[in-house]
């Protein structure tokens, strides 16, 4: 039997003093996997998200993330947080963004280690962003931004790489280099992404799941007749 990267099981959530998200949800994720999170605005995709990076805890069943607790999983698993619009003004170059990635592995302050320098720059690479690098965080588009957020995720090499709605704010064309890239990254990292963009989901993932306080799989071949579509 194949062990998944992901396994949840029997899990009930809800938030403080507000009703259940989620009641006596399964996934099961396998490695190699491109996992599309779909559904309504409110249906609980971050909330599923923060569960697995262990963010937040169920009240009730299991989550296992690399056969470990969730919160154990370290640089194994990488998140890229919804577009932050906050971030465009930090006075930082996408050097020193994409190293952030490099915290959670041991760097300490800032102090780099050559190792640490070489994942830097493969992230950078990786992602099309290194002939950014040197650039402030503030002079590059929205598309060149999501990039570089990917990049940093990149730097920890996650086995497993989660991303809340990485195109929201961009165009088509640009959200299709995006998902190109995750394609790309795919070869090598299981990927978990939230959309809203059901073209684009079912041209590039293997599975769907349509997340609406419960947890339906979507059968693929139903969604689209298009021909590239990648069926696993
Ligand atoms: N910190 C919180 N405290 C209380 N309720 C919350 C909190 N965060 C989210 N919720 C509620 O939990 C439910 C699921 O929210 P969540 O953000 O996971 O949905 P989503 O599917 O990601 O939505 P969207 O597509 O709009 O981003 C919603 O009803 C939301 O109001």
């Amino acid at each position: 039997m194949i062990m998944p990267v992901v396994d949840i099981k029997a899990v009930s959530f809800s938030y403080p003093q507000s009703q259940k998200v989620f009641e006596d949800v399964n996934l099961s994720i396998l490695k190699g996997d491109f996992l599309a999170l779909i559904g309504p605005n409110g249906g609980g995709k971050t909330t599923l998200l923060k569960l697995m990076l262990g963010l937040l805890k169920p009240d009730q069943g299991i989550i296992r993330v690399l056969d470990n607790e969730p919160d154990h999983a370290g640089p194994n698993l990488g998140y890229v947080p919804q577009f932050a619009s906050h971030i465009q003004d930090f006075p930082i170059t996408v050097r020193q963004l994409v190293a952030q990635g490099r915290l959670n592995c041991g760097a300490h302050n800032f102090w780099l280690t050559p190792t640490d320098k070489i994942q830097i720059q493969q992230a950078l690479v990786a992602t099309g962003t290194d002939d950014l690098a040197e650039r402030s965080l503030a002079q590059l588009s929205g598309g060149q931004k999501q990039r570089v957020l990917i990049a940093r995720a990149l730097a920890a090499e996650p086995q497993i790489l989660l991303l809340d709605e990485p195109t929201a704010h961009l165009d088509t064309s640009s959200g299709l280099k995006i998902f190109d890239l995750l394609a790309k990254l795919n070869q090598q990292t299981t990927m978990i992404v939230v959309s809203h963009d059901l073209e684009v989901v079912s041209r590039y993932a293997n599975k769907v799941v349509c997340v609406d306080h419960c947890l339906n799989w979507q059968p693929l071949k139903k969604m689209t007749n298009n021909p590239d579509a990648r069926h696993r």
